[in-house]
């Protein structure tokens, strides 16, 4: 029997957002529809097609659909050619649009207008929104938009997606009954003519002069400066995360701790109270006091996407990534993964050449995701005292800033041994990316992306964290201790007789079974090997004091540095996260990326581990 691809299409008419890329596509869908996707100031930020619903002015609602950008119907890289797809019909699971909204960044009209005209060639109803009006009025961009219409031969709205201007009138056009049988009559001549004309009729055709932006990339884009600016950020960043952090986290810790005190003396003592002190309070709660940290590196990464200076960063690190067989290309993608493997690896899908894409995908995990901060952390606050060096330089913060360099370096290098094996990486590709205009970030998108955050977080924490966790807890205390037992219950649980057995895995490279224990469940989210070795050390506590104990002063008394260096070494290559090696299945569709990635991976982490742990026994004896 042979299986077809059965497509079924929801009903009600269709429309879709389309344009060049950081038009405001997105934020125009967002208003629209109310949805929550991501916007951020450089080209690719949306790599697949969302849908969402729209009510006109007269209430009739209206599937939409949000598309990657894209500068011509013919695609270079595999999210235009979603896009691209979806204008031609032969999307999978969608029909052709009946109506497209085509975005025009009213700023730069003459290179959007080169879109709108193969767009209007397709041969369906158009509306025209002419979006960005606010930053076109302010630098003296004035387009008569009724002459507009004429001249394109469809409405045109002034739109600002930013706050919500002439979503009213856009929403009164889509009403229109005519509009949507009609495809626009595309008139004659070529396109370049068509566009010089256009723009003499509307009076832009003058040169513009230097706009603040180019002033301000004097400086950023120097090439002096431009790097030592970029790295004067990121170190002032990871300083931040922690001297930021400590108020907050001191609360959050002294929350966990009252809590687990009043549980520990309301609840009997036996398996509840164990559950919830051992289980629920010293595993979740050591990894929720994390948030504070994570909240401000997100902070200063969306500070940078709104801004329109990650697209710079890419430029300047071109060069470099040039000689590892790479293109500023790969910048993004790989700056995504600091917060997220995944969606850095869906980032790749901007990237037009196929083995620059599986290169970026295969070297993302070593970015240190955001998952992986709270292990740094704790490991940090355990081993790295808390002093300042010269100029008020905060030690912790350097060695994190050390940590993530380092994944940074073996990135780097993993690419530049995959130059060897690839003729394609000696090929010289120039960077074509379009440098948007600053913005100034808005108090509320940052506000909403730290909320989205946070909520993130916290389901992992309420969901895979704590179901793990509590199974953890589980495993460590059944089947309990036998008659004369001298340690305590963990060492006879199911859980101890699995960490003695991984740790002879992990003995080599100075791993206690407790930490390889934690290793497992941390496959599933990195930040429960925090949580599980605060379940694990919780149950392993003699005596009787049944108080949750802070995680930090616990490692910190019984592991060597060596062991604590060779888990930081660790975690820079970490392979193991079982959402990365799906994701990287479906982008590659099949397994033979993902059972490379997942080798090389472990290999380089294992050797890493070695050396750092023999090293620092050798210098520390
Ligand atoms: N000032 C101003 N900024 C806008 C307007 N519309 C969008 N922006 C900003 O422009 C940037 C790009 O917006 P997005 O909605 O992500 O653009 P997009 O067209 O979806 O981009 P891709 O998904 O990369 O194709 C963001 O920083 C927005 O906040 C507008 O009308 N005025
Ligand atoms: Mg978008």
């Amino acid at each position: 029997m042979r299986e077809a691809v059965v497509h079924i299409h929801p009903a009600g008419p269709l429309l879709a957002l389309v344009g060049n890329p950081n038009c405001g596509k997105t934020a125009l869908f967002n208003r629209l529809t109310g949805s929550r996707q991501k916007v951020a100031n450089y080209a690719g930020v949306t790599v697949e097609r969302k849908e969402g619903r729209l009510k006109t002015a007269a209430g009739k609602l209206l599937r939409v659909l949000d598309l990657p950008g894209t500068y011509s119907l013919y695609p270079r890289s595999p999210d235009e050619r979603v896009t691209v797809d979806v204008l031609a019909g032969r999307a999978q699971g969608e029909k052709r649009p009946d109506l497209i909204v085509c975005v025009l960044d009213a700023t730069n009209l003459r290179r959007n207008l080169r879109l709108f005209l193969s767009v209007q060639r397709q041969g369906l109803p158009c509306v025209v929104a002419l979006n960005m009006a606010d930053l076109a009025q302010r630098r003296g961009i004035e387009i008569d938009t009724a002459k507009l219409s004429g001249l394109l031969g469809v409405p045109v709205i002034r739109t600002v997606a930013t706050d919500g201007h002439g979503l009213d009138d856009l929403r009164a056009v889509l009403d229109q009954p005519e509009l949507w049988k009609t495809a626009s009559a595309v008139p004659e001549g070529e396109d370049n003519a068509r566009i010089g004309h256009i723009l003499k009729e509307l009076g832009l055709d003058a040169l513009q002069g230097e706009l603040p932006s180019d002033k301000v990339d004097r400086i950023v884009l120097h090439p002096v400066f431009g790097p030592i600016l970029l790295a004067v950020l990121l170190f002032f960043l990871f300083q931040a995360v922690f001297a930021w952090a400590e108020a907050p986290m001191g609360w959050i810790e002294a929350a966990t701790a009252w809590l687990g005190e009043q549980a520990g003396a309301l609840l009997p003592e036996g398996h509840l109270r164990s559950l919830v002190v051992d289980g629920l309070i010293a595993g979740v709660g050591g990894v929720l006091v994390f948030l504070p940290q994570i909240l401000i590196l997100f902070f200063f990464i969306l500070i940078l996407e709104e801004s329109g200076y990650l697209p710079r960063a890419a430029f300047l690190l071109d060069r470099l990534m040039g000689s590892v067989g790479l293109s500023g290309r790969s910048f993004i993608p790989l700056l995504s993964s600091f917060a997220c493997a995944i969606p850095g690896i869906m980032a790749t899908r901007s990237i037009a050449n196929p083995r620059d894409r599986l290169v970026t995908i295969l070297i993302a995990p070593l970015m240190t995701c955001s998952a992986r901060l709270p292990v740094y952390a704790l490991l940090i606050g355990a081993f790295i005292p808390q002093r300042e060096l010269w100029g008020g330089i905060e030690l912790q913060g350097l060695v994190l800033f050390v940590l993530y360099f380092a994944g940074i370096i073996a990135a780097m290098a993993v690419a530049w041994v995959l130059k060897r094996f690839t003729d394609a990486g000696r090929q010289v590709r120039p960077l074509m990316m379009e440098l948007p205009s600053y913005h100034w970030p808005h108090a509320r998108n940052v506000a909403i992306g730290l909320w989205q955050r946070a909520e993130i977080f916290i389901k992992r924490v309420g969901g895979i964290i704590l179901a793990l966790t509590l199974l953890l807890w589980v495993l460590s205390t059944f089947p309990g201790a036998p008659e004369g037992a001298t340690g305590p219950a963990i060492e006879y649980s199911f859980a101890g007789y699995l960490g003695r057995g991984l740790a002879t895995i992990f003995e080599p490279i100075g791993f206690n079974w407790q930490i390889s224990l934690a290793l497992v469940p941390g496959m599933a989210a990195r930040e429960i090997a925090v949580s599980a070795l605060g379940t694990v050390y919780a149950l392993s506590a003699t005596g009787d004091d049944a108080t949750a104990q802070a995680l930090t002063p616990l490692i910190s008394s019984t592991w060597g540095l060596p062991t604590a260096f060779s888990l930081l070494a660790w975690f820079i290559f970490a392979p193991q996260c079982i959402s990365t090696l799906a994701a990287v299945k479906r982008e590659t569709g099949g397994y033979k990326i993902p059972a490379v990635m997942l080798a090389y991976l472990f290999g380089l982490a294992y050797l890493a581990s070695w050396l750092t742990f023999h090293i620092s026994r050798w210098w520390l004896a």
